[in-house]
């Protein structure tokens, strides 16, 4: 019988953006207590229960130093050539990226407060048999992939980096050029997603 190597902790990197405009809040998302934790550290307790390297990519790192995020590391994001720092996502998980010594890293937007920790583990046992053609193995929903929870493979960096170069900017046009593992998903709602006060007032 084939055995088959599991990806483990130690094989996967996690990263964690906080570095959006959060403008529909009208404050930081990622400061917001949620039954009184701050949304970044509760989602980086959970990235570090599925990976042994958690970074946390932002612009202002200085902003979240008293969080209780032991044993994560920032990575500062840069403004591109010409342009402002308000780049998105994309960017910020390119920079992060380029960091990820593992074959795999885990996605994760900060302004996920329903995120389960026995659905990120199953998906990661699943990575062993993500075809090799595939970028990434994420879950989809009837508009596209959810991009801001997920795995990536390490080395679709240059086809990202090329993507961005191009000027693009959107996670779904760049996944829609590359074959993408459909990861199952059960309850969709652990991917809600909290972006306004009235979304808080759900939490
Ligand atoms: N590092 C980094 N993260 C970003 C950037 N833009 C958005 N994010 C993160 O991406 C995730 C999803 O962000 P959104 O909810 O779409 O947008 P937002 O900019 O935070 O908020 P809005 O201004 O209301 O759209 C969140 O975790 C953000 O912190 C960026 O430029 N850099
Ligand atoms: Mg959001």
């Amino acid at each position: 019988m084939g055995h088959e190597a599991m990806t483990t902790r130690s094989e996967l990197t996690a990263i964690v953006l906080a570095g959006g405009k959060s403008s529909r809040m009208g404050e930081d998302k990622a400061l917001i207590p949620i039954q009184r934790v701050p949304l970044l550290e509760r989602v980086c307790g959970i990235a570090q229960s599925c990976a042994d390297v958690v970074y946390v990519v932002t612009p202002w790192p200085e902003r979240y130093q008293d969080l209780l995020l032991p044993g994560c590391q920032f990575i500062r994001e840069v403004p591109l050539f010409g342009e402002p720092l308000a780049h998105g996502p994309l960017v910020g998980f390119a920079q992060g990226l380029a960091e990820v010594q593992t074959e795999w890293v885990l996605l994760l937007a900060c302004d996920l407060p329903r995120l389960r920790v026995e659905v990120l583990q199953d998906w990661v046992t699943r990575l062993d048999s993500v075809g090799d053609n595939a970028i990434a193995a994420l879950a989809d929903h009837p508009k596209g992939w959810e991009p801001l929870c997920g795995f990536y493979r390490r080395r679709c960096l240059p086809q990202l980096l090329e993507f961005i170069n191009q000027g693009g900017r959107s996670f779904q046009q760049w996944l829609q050029q590359y074959p993408v593992e459909v990861l199952p998903l059960a309850e969709p709602e652990m991917l809600f997603n909290c972006n306004t006060p009235e979304d808080l007032a759900l939490s």
